[in-house]
C-alpha cells in the first residue's frame, strides 16, 4: 500500500481562493445570522440614501413653490430616516461582529487542532514559531480588523456601492461626473500602498529593537551596573527611541500627504458634479434638486471612501495573516475511523516499511521487524541511520510511505488516534514541562491518579528521592518562569508518566544523558524499571541502553545491517562488536570526559554516539552504544 508522506517542509498558506471559499463555507455554517448580518447592513446603508433624495426633492418643491405641511413631512421623513439608520448600524455592527469573529475563532481552533496533529516530525521540521505566529500573531491581526474596523468596514463597502447606485439612480451623467474621481482615488492608493507597507515594517522593527534594548538593559541591570555600562546603555535606548520615533514621524507625514491626494480627489469629485449638474440644469435636463441629491450623495461618499484606502494596508495584512492561517486550518483532519477493539496482543509488527520526507531520498528501506509481546528491542545506529524516524512509525506518529504497522495485529492508522496513545506510550528526545505544579504534569498521563500512585510512579523510575528535596516537593511549580527542572529530571518525569499511564507498548527516544555519567546509569535503570512488561521499542542513543535490551537491531543508512542479543552481537564481530570494543576501551576516559553544551533539542553534543560510516564512538560524546556499568 502506498501513502503519501505526511511530512511537511513548511506550514501551507492558503490562496485568495481557497481563503474566500473556506470563509463562505465557514459563513454559511450560520446561514441564518450571515443572510440577517448582510441583510440589516444592507437595509442600514440603503436608509442613508433616503436623506439626501428627500433634500434635493425639497428643494425643487421649494423652487417650485412648497407649503409648509410639505416641507414639515419631508423633515419628518429625514429625521425618521437618521434613528432608523443610526439604530439599524448598530444592529448590523453587533451582527457582522458576531459573524465574523465565530467564523475567525473556529478557524483559529481548527488551525491549532490541525496543527496539534500534526506528526510529531513536521512540526519539528515547520518549528513551533512558524505555528504559534499563525495561531498567535496571525490570529490577532485578523482579529483586530475583525473586532474593530471589520464591521465598519463591511457597511462601508455596501454604503459606497449602495451610494453609487444612488447617484446613477438621480442620473447617469452625475454618476459619470462622480466616477471622474476614481482615477484619483485609484492613485492615492498607488502611492500609498507600496510606501507604507515597509515603512510600518520598519517602524515595527525600530520598536522591537527599543523594547529589546530597554527589556535587556534591565534584565542585565546587575552586570549593567557592576560594569558602569549605565551611559552606554542609556545612550543605546536613546538612539533606538530616536530612530522609532523619526519613524513614527515620518509615517504620519505619509498619511497626512495620502489624505491631502484623497482630499484631492474628493475636490475633483464634487466638482465635476456640480460643473455637470450646472450645465445640465441650464440645458433644462436635470433639476436642481437631482443636482443636489447627486453633490450629496457624492459627499456622503467622503467618509467611507476614505476608510476604506486608509485602511487598505490594515487590510491586506489582515488578509496575508487570514491566508496563513486558513492554510493550517485547511490540513486534513487527523484519520478517525474504525472501531477500536481491544487489544488482546501487545507484539509489535514493522511490515516492509520504506519512508521518505517529502520529496527526499529514502531514509528507510524494507524494514521488517517483529517484537513480541512483552520484550524489548532496541535499535542502534550512526546519527541519521533513520532510528528515531522508525520509532515514529511504530508509534503511528508518521505513517510510513509505503509498508504497514501492526500493534497486536491491527493497523494503528486504521484507529482512533486517542486509542492508540493509550496502547502506545512514547518517550521522545523533547520533554516539555508544563507550567504548574508538578504533580499536575504528571496527571497528565493519568488524570484521575491519586497522589499515592503518582509518588509510586516516580519511586518507580527512581525519582521520588529528587522530587521529595524540591521546594515544595510534588507540589513545586514547575516550568517557564518557576523552578527549572534539568533536562534529566524532564526526562524523568516522562519515564513517571509512563508508568502512570501504563501502555502495553512503549516507545522510547531519549538522548539526554552522556554515556558512562550517572545521569545516563539512572535514566537507563529508570528505562528498564519503566518499561517492565510493556512491548517496548528504544531508540539507544548509548550503548548501556541497548545492552539490556532483549534484541538489538543495528540501522546503517535506513537499512537493518545486524540483528541479534548484545552477547550474539558483541561475539559476531560486525558493526556493533566494533563499537563495542572501541567504546570499551575508551571508556575509562569518556566518563571522565566533563558533560558537552546540549544542541539545540537538549541533547547532548550531536546526541548521535557512532560517527556516520566509521563505526567508531562519536568522540564528542562518546556514547555509541552502550556497556551495562558494572
Ligand atoms: N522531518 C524530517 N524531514 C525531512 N528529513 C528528515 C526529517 N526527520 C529526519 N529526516 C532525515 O531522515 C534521516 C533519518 O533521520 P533520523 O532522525 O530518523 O535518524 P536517527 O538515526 O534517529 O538520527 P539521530 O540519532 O541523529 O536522531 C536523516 O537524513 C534526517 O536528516
Amino acid at each position: 500500500m502506498t501513502k503519501t508522506s505526511t511530512a511537511h517542509r513548511a506550514l501551507p498558506t492558503a490562496s485568495a481562493g481557497q481563503t474566500w471559499a473556506t470563509l463562505r463555507t465557514e459563513a454559511g455554517t450560520m446561514p441564518g445570522l450571515t443572510a440577517a448580518a448582510l441583510a440589516v447592513a444592507v437595509a442600514a446603508s440603503a436608509i442613508g440614501l433616503v436623506a439626501p433624495w428627500v433634500l434635493g426633492d425639497m428643494i425643487d418643491n421649494l423652487l417650485g413653490g412648497t407649503t409648509l405641511g410639505h416641507l414639515f413631512r419631508a423633515v419628518t421623513v429625514v429625521a425618521v430616516a437618521a434613528v432608523l439608520g443610526a439604530a439599524l448600524t448598530a444592529w448590523a455592527t453587533v451582527l457582522v461582529a458576531r459573524v465574523s469573529a465565530t467564523v475567525l475563532a473556529r478557524l483559529r481552533e481548527r488551525a491549532l487542532d490541525r496543527a496539534l496533529h500534526l506528526p510529531v516530525t513536521s512540526l519539528d521540521r515547520v518549528g513551533t514559531g512558524d505555528l504559534l505566529s499563525r495561531v498567535g500573531d496571525d490570529a490577532a491581526v485578523v482579529n483586530t480588523v475583525v473586532s474593530t474596523t471589520g464591521p465598519t468596514l463591511v457597511s462601508t463597502l455596501i454604503t459606497v456601492v449602495l451610494t453609487g447606485v444612488g447617484m446613477f439612480a438621480v442620473d447617469w451623467r452625475l454618476g459619470l461626473a462622480g466616477l471622474a474621481a476614481a482615477p484619483l482615488y485609484a492613485w492615492a492608493l498607488r502611492w500609498y500602498l507600496p510606501r507604507s507597507g515597509p515603512y510600518y515594517a520598519k517602524e515595527r522593527v525600530a520598536a522591537a529593537q527599543r523594547s529589546e534594548a530597554i527589556v535587556g538593559a534591565l534584565r542585565g541591570g546587575t552586570t549593567v551596573r557592576a560594569y558602569r555600562l549605565e551611559t552606554e546603555h542609556v545612550g543605546q535606548i536613546a538612539d533606538r527611541s530616536h530612530t522609532a520615533m523619526g519613524l513614527s514621524v515620518g509615517v504620519f507625514t505619509m498619511f497626512t500627504r495620502f489624505v491631502s491626494r484623497i482630499n484631492r480627489a474628493e475636490f475633483v469629485g464634487l466638482s465635476a458634479v456640480l460643473v455637470v449638474g450646472y450645465l445640465l440644469v441650464r440645458a433644462d435636463a436635470v433639476t436642481v434638486g437631482a443636482t443636489t441629491a447627486a453633490a450629496l450623495y457624492f459627499h456622503r461618499l467622503f467618509n467611507p471612501l476614505a476608510l476604506l484606502l486608509s485602511e487598505a494596508d490594515a487590510l491586506q495584512r489582515a488578509g496575508a495573516s487570514l491566508a496563513r492561517l486558513v492554510g493550517v486550518a485547511r490540513l486534513p483532519a487527523s484519520a478517525a475511523a474504525g472501531d477500536p477493539a481491544p487489544l488482546t496482543d501487545t507484539s509489535m509488527e514493522i511490515i516492509d516499511v520504506t519512508h521518505w520526507y517529502d520529496d527526499g531520498p529514502p531514509v528507510l528501506l524494507d524494514i521488517s521487524l517483529r517484537i513480541p509481546a512483552g520484550r524489548r528491542v532496541a535499535l542502534v545506529g550512526a546519527s541519521g541511520a533513520g532510528k528515531t524516524t522508525l520509532a515514529a512509525i511504530a508509534g503511528a506518529m508518521i505513517a510510513p510511505a509505503t509498508g504497514s504497522v501492526r500493534i497486536g495485529g491491527v493497523d494503528p492508522s486504521t484507529l482512533e488516534g486517542s486509542f492508540v496513545r493509550r496502547h502506545v506510550g512514547i518517550v521522545t528526545q523533547q520533554v516539555h514541562v508544563f507550567s504548574g505544579p508538578l504533580v499536575e504534569d504528571l496527571r497528565l498521563a493519568r488524570p484521575e491518579a491519586t497522589e499515592e500512585q503518582v509518588t509510586a510512579a516516580l519511586d518507580a523510575v527512581g525519582a521520588l528521592g529528587w522530587v521529595r528535596e524540591l521546594p515544595d516537593g510534588l507540589y513545586t511549580v514547575v516550568g517557564e518562569g518557576a523552578h527549572q527542572l534539568t533536562d534529566a529530571q524532564a526526562q524523568h518525569l516522562a519515564l513517571a508518566r509512563l508508568v502512570l499511564a501504563d501502555p502495553p507498548v512503549a516507545i522510547l527516544d531519549e538522548a539526554t544523558a552522556e554515556a558512562g555519567s550517572a545521569g545516563a546509569r539512572d535514566l537507563d535503570a529508570a528505562a528498564t524499571a519503566a518499561t517492565a512488561g510493556r512491548t517496548t521499542l528504544i531508540v539507544a542513543h548509548r550503548l548501556t541502553q541497548a545492552a539490556t535490551a532483549d534484541r538489538i537491531v543495528v540501522l546503517d543508512q535506513g537499512k537493518i545491517v545486524e540483528t541479534g542479543s548484545h552477547a550474539e552481537l558483541v561475539s559476531a564481530e560486525g558493526m556493533y562488536g566494533r563499537l563495542w570494543r572501541s567504546w570499551s576501551g575508551t571508556r575509562a576516559g569518556v566518563r571522565d570526559r566533563p558533560r558537552q553544551a546540549a544542541d539545540r533539542s537538549g541533547r547532548p553534543g550531536t546526541g548521535a554516539g557512532v560517527v556516520p560510516g566509521t563505526g567508531a564512538v562519536d568522540p564528542r560524546t562518546g556514547s555509541g552504544l552502550a556497556v551495562p556499568d558494572r
